[in-house]
């Protein structure tokens, strides 16, 4: 049965990264997915916005929504302190199998915790099945619909602390435009835009922060 890109990603960095060298896995992911196959990392230009988000927040706990390959969580797990924990949700089973070994290849296992399902169900389990009290940091990279109806439901499940910070991949491409009228008409939230380009493209792309005032 013919391979994956997923696992075609998977095997590129095992036969070509260094173990337990998180940047090394990144720059082997984004060296793959800019040369020879394309695929939705969040890839280095972002991934320097949410590396200066994360450690401008020092967060203890993380959640990120859309794992994917688990590239974005190995960029965020790298700059947790001891202690800190990401938690991240991804609904399709394949992708969490080739995260989980990427996430195990980069050394940085121990401070994430793939959680496998849709997210509107894990959200409401976050407190009692996975000790969380709140979030300090939210990393929206999944169904772009899903953004404002999850952003919706943390605030429901009290999840989210004056200062909790979100920040939303794809804003302009593929678009979340329900997501923006929510958040920059929703007087709880302060919001910040930041241009970009689409991973591995010369394509106009942007992410959006939105601090919660509580
Ligand atoms: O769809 C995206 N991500 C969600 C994937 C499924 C999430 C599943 N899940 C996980 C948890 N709950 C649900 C995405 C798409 C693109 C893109 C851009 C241009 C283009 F022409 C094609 C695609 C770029 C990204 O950066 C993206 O993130
Ligand atoms: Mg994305």
């Amino acid at each position: 049965m013919n391979q994956s890109k997923e696992q075609r990603i998977l095997n590129f960095v095992l036969q070509n990264a260094v173990r337990g060298d998180p940047c090394s896995v990144m720059d082997t992911i984004d060296k793959y997915c800019s040369q020879k196959e394309w695929a939705m990392n969040v890839g280095c230009e972002k991934g320097l916005i949410l590396d200066k988000t994360v450690e401008e927040i020092k967060p203890s706990v993380v959640l990120e929504l859309g794992t994917y390959c688990g590239y974005s969580a190995i960029r965020i797990a790298r700059l947790l302190k001891a202690g800190a924990r990401l938690l991240t949700v991804e609904f399709n089973p394949e992708f969490a199998a080739i995260a989980k070994q990427m996430i195990e290849f980069a050394g940085v296992q121990d401070k994430v915790n793939i959680l496998e399902g849709p997210s509107e169900e894990i959200i409401p389990q976050l407190k009692k099945k996975y000790e969380v009290d709140t979030l300090d940091f939210v990393f929206l990279d999944h169904w772009k619909d899903r953004y404002s109806p999850d952003t919706i439901l943390l605030q429901e499940c009290n999840l989210l602390r004056k200062g909790s910070v979100l920040l939303a991949d794809n804003v302009i491409c593929p678009g979340a435009p329900e997501f923006l009228k929510y958040i920059r008409n929703n007087p709880s939230f302060q919001c910040t835009n930041y241009p970009a380009h689409l991973e591995y493209m010369e394509v106009q792309d942007a992410m959006e922060k939105a601090v919660f005032l509580g």
